[in-house]
């Protein structure tokens, strides 16, 4: 049996067709789940299926390498987080044994004429494209999916904003030369010898303004509720899971939440191997963007709980803090 959908899934439909009234209606829909949950599934988003199904087709073909040949573009060889993620290089859980996935991570491609990477900002630099011959069409569509995504970012931004009563282009200040990334997941099934809480993806918030999930039908996936108890948050076709980071719980002044979750593997049934694919989007903002209390989110009875932030800062030691150290 399918386990049931407690968290709130918002119809976009209408957000997106300019009507003005239904714009309203869909922040107010968002300012309610970031409130009372963090995480929210969002449908009638505009992207298309056949990107989607097109990307995890990708996803599946390059994980189907053999392991020699996807570490050919290991992460490690990038110095700027891109690349392959073999499982046992992160552990988002730090203290618990490291998670049970592989991943590969794409952000935006930046030459050595690129400003931020004159100016030597921390990861920010070339992706690692794997060889066309072994993988065809992943360049040209991950960067298709990522334009489609991160103008839905823009627009869950937008809704966002109006929900705090700002202008709907509040957070565009915060994006003129953002740092997104792509994520492609792949959670093999659970080994039959794991160390004692090793899960496919151990607990954690994510680290910048906003995540962007596309998961296949294999679920796993937990939310941690308000009153302490996890929550699954199974897959609807075709539906995103959207959730805040921390930078939007820092923003809010903690009105809104960046929520734990975690992902159990994959365990197999009847025999057979069971295999979880997912996509997720983290649509991070500029580097040196410093991100405090919004107004409207702080009075002199509740002054702002956290000091400023600076975006990139923050996920560089996210990143120092969860990845695992090379044996
Ligand atoms: O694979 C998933 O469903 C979630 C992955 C995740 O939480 C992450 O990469 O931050
Ligand atoms: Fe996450």
């Amino acid at each position: 049996m399918p386990a049931p959908v407690s968290l709130p899934v918002i119809d976009l439909t209408g957000s997106r067709s300019g009507d003005a009234a239904a714009l309203h209606d869909c922040a107010a829909q968002i300012a309610a789940a970031c409130r009372e949950h963090g995480f929210f599934y969002v449908r009638g988003h505009g992207i298309a299926q056949g990107l989607i199904d097109d990307t995890f087709a990708l996803s599946r073909r390059f994980f189907a390498l053999p392991e020699d040949v996807k570490t050919r573009w290991h992460i490690d060889r990038s110095g700027i987080q891109r690349g392959f993620d073999p499982v046992g290089w992160q552990v988002l859980d730090p203290g618990k044994p490291a998670d049970l996935k592989e991943s590969f991570y794409l952000g935006v491609d930046r030459g050595p004429d690129d400003a931020l990477v004159r100016a030597g900002t921390p990861q920010q630099g070339p992706n690692q494209w794997p060889d066309e011959q072994l993988v065809p069409g992943f360049k040209a569509t991950t960067q298709a999916y990522e334009a489609a995504v991160r103008q839905l970012g823009h627009h869950l931004m937008g809704l966002i904003a109006l929900g705090l009563k700002l202008p709907r282009d509040h957070f565009e200040s915060y994006l003129r030369d953002p740092m997104p990334i792509l994520r492609l997941l792949h959670y093999p099934t659970q080994p039959a010898q794991v160390h004692d809480g090793q899960i496919g993806c151990g607990a954690h918030t994510d680290w910048g303004a906003l995540t962007l999930l596309m998961q296949d039908g294999a679920g796993g996936l937990e939310v941690l509720g308000a009153d302490g108890r996890w929550i699954a948050a199974p897959p609807i076709a075709g539906s995103y899971v959207v959730n805040l980071g921390d930078l939007m719980q820092r923003w809010t002044n903690d009105r809104y939440r960046s929520t734990l979750h975690r992902v159990h593997s994959p365990a197999g049934r009847d025999g057979q191997a069971g295999e979880r694919y997912s996509i997720a989007y983290f649509f991070e903002i500029d580097y040196h963007a410093r991100v405090s209390a919004l107004p409207g989110c702080f009075d002199a009875d509740d002054p702002p709980h956290h000091p400023p932030i600076s975006a990139g800062d923050h996920i560089v030691e996210m990143y120092r803090r969860t990845t695992v150290a090379p044996a």
